[in-house]
C-alpha cells in the first residue's frame, strides 16, 4: 500500500512540473486534429510545434510549462472555432480573403501590407490556408506582438533594439 502511495505522489510531481517538448507537442495536437474531420491539415510538423514553443515559452525553459502550454491550448481552443466561423464551405481550409475577417476577429489589428505577407507565408498556391497554417500564424501574430510590448515599456508603440537584441527576437520565434 505504502509503495503504491510513492507512486501517485511520483505522479502528482510529474503532473506539477510537466515541461512539453515540441515532439510532445506534435503528437498532441495531431491527435486531437485528428478527431475534427471539419479541420483540414496535414498535421501540425516537428518545425511548427517547434516555433511554437518558442513563441510561448515566456520563461525561456526551452519548453511549455503548465501554464504555458494551458494559455496556448485555450487560444487554439478559441482561435479553432474562429478557423470554422469563417470556412463558410466546410472545405476544410479557409480563403486568404476570410483569412483577414478571422484575423480581425482573433483580435490582431493589422495594414493590407501584413495581410498580403500573412497569405504570401501561409496560404498554398489556390489562395487558401488549412488549419495548422492557420493556427501558427495567428500563434506567430500573439507572440510577436506580446514580444514587442514587453520591449515597449513606456508605451509609446516605439522600441529601440541594437542587432543583437533584434536576433535574440527573430531567432527564438
Ligand atoms: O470542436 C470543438 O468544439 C472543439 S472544443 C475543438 C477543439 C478544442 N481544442 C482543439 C484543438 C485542436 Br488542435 C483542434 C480542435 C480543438
Ligand atoms: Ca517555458
Amino acid at each position: 500500500e505504502k509503495k503504491n502511495r510513492k507512486q501517485d505522489i511520483k505522479k502528482v510531481d510529474f503532473l506539477s512540473d510537466m515541461e512539453i517538448t515540441a515532439n510532445e507537442l506534435k503528437n498532441v495536437l495531431n491527435r486531437v486534429v485528428a478527431k475534427h474531420q471539419e479541420l483540414k491539415t496535414e498535421g501540425f510538423t516537428l518545425e511548427s510545434c517547434r516555433s511554437m514553443i518558442a513563441l510561448m515559452d515566456t520563461d525561456g525553459s526551452g519548453k511549455l510549462n503548465l501554464q504555458e502550454f494551458r494559455h496556448l491550448w485555450n487560444k487554439i481552443k478559441q482561435w479553432q472555432g474562429t478557423f470554422k466561423h469563417y470556412d463558410t464551405d466546410m472545405s476544410g481550409t479557409i480563403s486568404s480573403y476570410e483569412m483577414r475577417n478571422a484575423v480581425n476577429d482573433a483580435g490582431f489589428r493589422l495594414n493590407n501590407q501584413l495581410y498580403d505577407i500573412i497569405t504570401m507565408r501561409y496560404a498554398d498556391e489556390n489562395m487558401n490556408i488549412d488549419f495548422d497554417s492557420f493556427i501558427c500564424c495567428l500563434v506567430r501574430l500573439e507572440g510577436m506582438f506580446r514580444a514587442f510590448h514587453a520591449f515597449d515599456k513606456d508605451g509609446d508603440g516605439l522600441i529601440r533594439l541594437n542587432v543583437l537584441e533584434w536576433l535574440q527576437l527573430t531567432m527564438y520565434a
